[in-house]
């Protein structure tokens, strides 16, 4: 019984927003011994100094690469009613990765359509300066490039965000996470690709969780998100790596019952980022 009502409360906490969340959060620790930590809280946007703030959301963005592209706008709605976050959608131009897909036209055709929804653009593109205005105008929220294809990459930060755009920065798998460090303070976001980019339905690289590790022992606030491979089987060391937000593709795609998966997925990583955050 009383299993069942903390369940549904779980589910009703995770319908909240960010803000909701975060005031939910203090509330409960408030009312739980844990109150001197609460007066530790401040809402700065500091990453890497002082105490830790809050625990950063955790957000499920399926990625619709291996969905039924004919069907793409109700592919999208279906995924968002059952609880997805956001949707992260792949650009690939057939040569930064050996994949090709869909580029800011469709994003203009889904905007007027879902407008509440946020794209976050996995941009596998060899020019990834090229189509910032083209998305920005499509009415992308996120733009997410990959290190290795730009020689500039604060530059190509500021001109994502003067374009009215979260910037993310991506890694491929051999990269090393030295590369990323001069540049976390420029980006809203650090995506570790867990796969190599191009296809999805590959293996999960557990391998790549050292990177989540790192990150998220020295940024505790950062955004950072996995994407390749992620499922019911391995969330849980994703989330315990200190990932906050998950793409996954196959295993919420194919899945009979996506919302179940989703929640699952949340409540995962939900759990592991403020036992965390509370041990500190
Ligand atoms: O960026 C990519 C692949 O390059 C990913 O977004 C995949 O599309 C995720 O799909 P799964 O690996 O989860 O099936």
């Amino acid at each position: 019984m009383l299993a069942n009502h903390t369940h549904s409360l779980f589910y009703s906490f995770l319908k909240l927003t960010c803000n909701q969340q975060i005031q939910v959060f203090q509330r409960s620790l408030l009312q739980s011994s844990f109150s001197g930590y609460v007066q530790s809280f401040s809402l700065s946007t500091s990453r890497n100094h002082g105490p830790p703030t809050m625990p950063p959301c955790c957000k499920i963005g399926p990625s619709i690469l291996n969905a039924d592209l004919s069907q793409i706008l109700s592919e999208c709605n279906k995924l968002l009613s059952n609880g997805a976050d956001y949707l992260h959608l792949d650009v690939m131009d057939g040569n930064f990765v050996p994949n090709l897909t869909f580029g800011h036209p469709i994003v203009k055709c889904l905007r007027p359509k879902i407008p509440q929804a946020f794209f976050d653009m996995h941009m596998m593109v060899a020019n990834p300066e090229q189509w910032v205005e083209p998305m920005a105008d499509a009415g992308a929220n996120q733009y997410t490039f990959h290190i290795e294809a730009t020689r500039d990459v604060p530059g190509l930060c500021r001109k994502i965000k003067e374009a009215g755009m979260k910037a993310g920065i991506g890694l491929k798998p051999g990269t090393p996470i030295e590369e990323l460090l001069p540049h976390i303070d420029e980006a809203d976001m650090i995506l570790i690709m867990t796969v190599e980019p191009g296809f999805g339905g590959q293996s999960f690289m557990s391998h790549m969780l050292p990177k989540v590790e790192y990150l998220r022992k020295n940024y505790p606030e950062l955004d950072i998100e996995v994407d390749g491979g992620v499922g019911l089987g391995n969330i849980q060391s994703c989330a315990d790596a200190g990932a906050n937000m998950i793409v996954a593709g196959t295993a919420i795609i194919g899945a009979e019952d996506q919302r179940y998966v989703i929640s699952t997925m949340k409540e995962t990583v939900f759990n592991a980022l403020n036992k965390v955050h509370l041990e500190r």
